[in-house]
């Protein structure tokens, strides 16, 4: 018996508002006009593509207390961006990231099903958390949640969406079926939300969004287990992206999920050439663009908490010792490092084995793997991660905008197509049918009541 091909996932995402984008190239484009926006998402469309995908980022950076101008900067808002390109796209997935701390239920719980609704089922909702109190004062409800919190707040946030999405049968807008109700009242006490009353916006085509989440303490690895579709991961190398999978799949079982409900599909990012050298000389020359000067030199700022500005980035390490009560020093962005010393020792001892200056030892800390080759390695790579569980499929990040997956979409993809590995044409119109997802079932008999306190 063979065993068939898994089939490989794939999302454009639009490119990042921060230092990864390349905005020093003539080819770059404007980060805001929709024109942008359209032609990631035909393109993507015309080579089947099963999602359009948009980070955010509700607060721009700050560093050494002014805005960090070496960023790309300026993002729309997510939803309105996704319903226009709903009108310009017939097939393609439209995924927005909408933070849960900051955010109410029932109003996101309509902009999404309304998204759906105006799209035919291709809506997808990427659930992120956020610790960080410096975006949270732009919100009314100010400041931020305690990060122990997090996951608590995005769990009973996307409980109540679900009662609402399920608060209205199928078939209710036709109003044809004999007796019983269309639509129900929901009900919700609990430790963050207080909501009652009806909802207003029909189910969607696909029953509920698509959820993806992105987050990767174990805290969110559970929370993905217990209620994502999809898991935007960073985990994008061979060895890395195995263990990664492995870990979250192993926490579906114990949930009565199956393994193929949940799909894990880390960002990455494609460079190629007509040969190897090629590629490789591209790839080194777009590191050096992503890590300038100054850039490497705020990027240390950010750990050693000092002002770097006096140290050459063609030169050696700095030689002062990281403030280690200084971790305010950039905000608006998620600190990975707690405690600087040993991160700077390790790195120091990098730099000194392998003679790196500061820009190539932040160019090789900052690497996240990657596919580098012809369009023949690369389709060959991506295929082997997918065939040996090590993704379900990439999430591809550009680091131009709007051309910079125009060479992949062109010539990988029909790579995979011919192998029998990505879709030729779709199978059907929602996103659901895309990832090979089931629609849940409506919620006839479902109940938003919680038995929990309020807070406060
Ligand atoms: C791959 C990936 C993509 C993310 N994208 C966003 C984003 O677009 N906007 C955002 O506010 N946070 C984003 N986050 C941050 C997470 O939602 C979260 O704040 C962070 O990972 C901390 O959660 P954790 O403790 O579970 O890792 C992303 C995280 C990951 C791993």
């Amino acid at each position: 018996m063979t065993v068939p091909r898994k089939q490989v996932h794939l999302g454009a995402h639009f490119p990042g508002v921060n230092s990864t984008t390349v905005w020093t190239e003539p080819d770059s484009g404007s980060q805001i006009d929709f024109a942008s926006f359209e032609h990631l998402a035909r393109s993507a469309e015309d080579a089947r593509l099963d999602f359009f995908f948009l980070a955010e980022g509700l607060r721009l950076r700050e560093h050494k207390g002014e805005i960090f101008d070496l960023d790309v900067v300026g993002r729309p808002d997510t939803l309105p961006v996704l319903a226009a390109l709903a009108a310009v796209t017939d097939r393609l997935g439209l995924v927005g990231t909408i933070n849960t701390t900051f955010n109410e239920p029932w109003e996101v719980a309509r902009q999404f099903a309304t998204l759906d609704v105006l799209s035919g089922g291709r809506a997808a909702w990427n659930l992120v958390t956020s610790p960080d109190a410096f975006t949270g004062a732009n919100f009314r409800r100010g400041g931020f949640l305690p990060y122990e919190q997090r996951y608590e707040r995005a769990a009973e946030l996307v409980a109540v969406a679900r009662a609402l999405w399920d608060s209205w049968d199928d078939d209710a807008v036709l109003g044809d079926r004999e007796g019983g109700a269309f639509l129900r009242d929901v009900e919700h006490v609990g430790p963050h939300f207080q909501v009652r009353g009806t909802f207003p916006t029909p189910r969607g085509p696909q029953g509920h969004p698509v959820l993806f989440q992105a987050g990767d303490s174990g805290q969110g690895r559970d929370f993905a287990a217990a209620t994502a579709d999809v898991v935007f991961s960073m985990h994008s190398t061979f060895e890395d992206g195995r263990a990664f999978y492995r870990d979250v799949k192993d926490r579906l079982p114990a949930l009565g999920r199956r393994e193929d409900s949940l799909k894990i599909l880390p960002a990455t990012s494609v460079v190629l050439g007509d040969t190897a050298e090629d590629a490789a000389e591209r790839a080194r020359v777009i590191r050096r663009q992503q890590v300038s000067g100054p850039g490497a030199i705020a990027f240390l700022e950010q750990v050693w908490g000092v002002d770097l500005t006096a140290y050459d980035p063609d030169g050696p390490l700095p030689d002062v010792e990281p403030d280690v009560g200084n971790a305010d020093i950039t905000r608006g962005r998620v600190r990975h490092v707690k405690d600087p010393r040993p991160v700077v020792a390790a790195w120091r001892a990098r730099a000194e084995a392998e003679r790196l200056s500061i820009r190539d030892l932040v160019i090789a800390v900052t690497s996240r793997g990657g596919f580098v080759g012809t369009p023949t390695h690369v389709a060959d790579e991506i295929d082997r991660y997918v065939q040996q569980d090590a993704s379900d499929g990439f999430i591809l990040v550009p680091h131009l905008t709007p051309h910079g997956l125009d060479d992949v979409l062109a010539t990988v993809v029909p790579l995979l197509q011919e192998r029998g590995s990505f879709r030729a044409e779709y199978a059907g119109p929602t996103l659901r049918d895309h990832l090979g997802l089931d629609r849940p079932a409506e919620g006839r008999a479902a109940t938003a009541h919680l038995d929990q306190q309020p807070v406060g």
